[in-house]
């Protein structure tokens, strides 16, 4: 998508290689504060851990970077722009792909089309495009249907894109998923617990696939319990507790940090 205004003239632009730069976000829900003042920036190529305790604000967060919340407070930008205030949809287009801790493909649509769901729908234009273009239209449907079979290749699902989603087993719906953020190009992977429910066979697939992602250059942010995982994918990790930021560093670090410690024990006791 084109803009109209340059990043270089908007004022307070975070260091270019920023992809996505959150910057003292708030965000309240009825005197319940989930995220109380969380700063955290994701450079091009980086791929960062986020963990904490449960209730610790790490969805919330995931929900204010990818725009289906607003913030109470702070800001969000993304490839050097405040986008704020735009909806998620904008932001899919300014690169950020997002996931969720549990999948909701469309059970009864087949597995191909749940991923063609990706793509940017812009109907306005596709409907007139229809009576103006009709032929230009069906090759961008050909050249999508191409790209989705590649990404169901690249998710080791191809055998199955003709099944309706509902035969696929969780694991499956997580590498579902990730093919279905792909179609729109992401710059900016949010990935929600992937390793959450999942046996260990498919686990180490989208291991593979993250890190595959990661080397073509895509900025992976990783929220997850499995800690195996985290070492495993993360050059760097922010530990999370109470919606602030707690410690930062390798995951062995933050694994050894007693400030973590004690917001785990806590959230247990
Ligand atoms: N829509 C909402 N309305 C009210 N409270 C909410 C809402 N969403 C989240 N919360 C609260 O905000 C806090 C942070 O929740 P959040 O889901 O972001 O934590 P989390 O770190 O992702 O936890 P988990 O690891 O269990 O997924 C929790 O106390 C939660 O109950």
């Amino acid at each position: 998508m084109t803009s109209t205004v340059p990043d270089a003239e908007q004022s307070n632009a975070p260091p270019a290689r920023a992809v996505i730069d959150a910057r003292d976000l708030v965000k309240r829900f009825d005197g319940n504060t989930a995220v109380a003042g969380m700063s955290l920036t994701l450079a091009a190529g980086e791929m960062v851990g986020l963990i904490g305790p449960n209730g610790a604000g790490k969805t919330t967060l995931f929900n204010l970077i990818a725009g289906s919340l607003k913030p109470t407070s702070g800001e969000i930008w993304i490839g050097g722009r405040d986008v704020s205030q735009e909806s998620p949809e904008k932001r899919i287009g300014r690169g950020v792909g997002r996931t969720f801790q549990i999948p909701k493909p469309f059970l009864e649509m087949t597995v191909l089309e749940n991923v063609l769901a990706g793509a940017q729908a812009q109907d306005g234009e596709r409907l007139l495009a229809n009576f103006l273009r009709p032929g230009h239209v069906r090759r961008q449907e050909r050249l999508a249907i191409d790209k989705a079979r590649t990404l169901l290749e690249f998710v080791t699902l191809s055998g199955l894109g003709a099944q309706p989603a509902r035969v696929l087993s969780g694991g499956q719906r997580k590498l579902l998923e990730l093919a279905r953020i792909l179609m729109a190009d992401p710059q900016a992977i949010l990935l929600d617990e992937p390793a959450a429910g999942v046996n260990p066979a498919l686990l180490e697939t989208i291991m593979d696939r993250v890190l595959d992602l990661n080397a073509q250059g895509k900025s992976i942010l990783l929220i997850e319990h499995n800690m195996d995982m985290v070492t495993r994918l993360c050059t760097r990790v922010v530990a999370m507790a109470l919606g602030k930021p707690l410690a930062e560093g390798t995951a062995a670090e933050v694994a050894a940090n007693t400030d973590v410690i004690s917001a785990y024990l806590g959230a247990t006791a």
